[in-house]
């Protein structure tokens, strides 16, 4: 007897089957894309992208344009945040992806929730959210400033894939307008807690539980020392086999999100991932890791053009998946 799955979208449905299975590690090349001097290499750039995002569905870009010692700014002021005491950071709960959480994303595939805290940043919710110069100085200058040099890169790369999908080249830049309320694009700083003695061998103590990003495209950046990401292609999801992939300061990495696959007919694969806990002997201590989440705005129709998969708004397709991750905080 098969039991109906409690999930009306697929990708739902998809991350309650892929549960929290597979150690095994399966070492594949990350294609690794130079974005320099892109305006006179944009044709090539284009086709090394579109190689990627359809045949692996994850890739990292280098010579992105964003020095890396905004990068870094960015993540000494994440560890100042997280480093502010529990009661003060509770005065900035998360509703509608704005907001601190801590313990509270249970992931479909485990069940669980992450052992993490995260704040997120989506521009037009953050009324009363942001910490105040006297708590945290320069912060939210910094944060924002951040986005938008994320937002830039972002934009680069959906310019291109907008090329080959036949759109025009700015339909996914007016999809993710900053300068509308309906923007919900979304920067998220990510602690994951120090290990525990007494869990490190314990299962049911994850980091971060398997998922495919519910956006366009994400960004990420990592910090050396502090590993852990996984990834699984989407081709290759019922296989469960984890490709590890290093942080580098200099590269960002990459993956495309369900709203891209499903604008894309799914040409463009969303990709599984996950964070999992240090092995024996690694280092224990705290993760922080960084995202951008290219989400289209609101009242973007996410139509895909065969009609595989029933139009639905940006807003309404959001509002679905936090919903699944976070009870009634949407
Ligand atoms: O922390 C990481 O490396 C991954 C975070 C992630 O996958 C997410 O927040 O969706
Ligand atoms: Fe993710």
């Amino acid at each position: 007897m098969t039991t109906a799955s409690p999930y009306v979208l697929e990708e739902l449905r998809k991350e309650a089957r892929m549960g929290a299975a597979g150690s095994e590690t399966t070492a594949r090349p990350v294609p690794v894309i130079d974005l320099s001097d892109f305006d006179a290499r944009r044709d090539e750039i284009t086709e090394q992208l579109w190689r990627a995002a359809t045949e692996v569905g994850f890739f990292q870009l280098s010579h992105h344009g964003i020095p890396l010692a905004q990068v870094r700014e960015a993540f000494a002021m994440s560890e100042r945040f997280f480093a502010l005491p529990r009661e003060t950071k509770a005065q900035w709960p998360i509703a509608r992806n704005a907001g601190w959480e801590s313990l509270s994303q249970v992931r479909p595939s485990t069940g669980v929730p992450d052992q993490k805290e995260s704040y997120q940043m989506t521009r037009p919710r953050m009324a009363g959210l942001y910490p105040s110069e006297a708590e945290l100085p320069g912060f939210k200058a910094a944060m924002q400033a951040f986005e938008d040099a994320s937002w830039a890169v972002g934009m680069r790369v959906l310019s291109c894939f907008a090329d080959k999908l036949g759109f025009d080249r700015d339909f996914f830049t007016r999809a993710h307008d900053m300068g509308r309320d309906t923007y919900q694009s979304t920067l998220r700083l990510l602690h994951y807690y120090p290990i525990p003695t007494d869990v490190q061998d314990k299962l049911d103590y994850v980091r971060g539980g398997a998922h495919t990003d519910f956006n366009c495209l994400t960004l990420l950046y990592q910090r050396e020392g502090q590993g852990g990401l996984q990834v699984c292609p989407g081709k290759e999801f019922e296989a469960r086999a984890w490709t590890p992939v290093p942080p580098d300061e200099a590269l960002i990495t990459c993956n495309i999100g369900d709203m891209l696959m499903r604008w894309s007919d799914d040409r463009l694969l969303s990709n599984f991932h996950r964070v999992r806990n240090p092995l024996p002997g690694e280092y224990m201590g705290g993760r922080y890791s960084i995202a951008f989440f290219c989400q289209a705005n609101t009242d973007a129709v996410i139509a895909s053009p065969s009609g595989k998969y029933p139009p639905i708004t940006a807003g309404d397709y959001l509002a679905e998946r936090m919903k699944a991750n976070y009870q009634k905080k949407y």
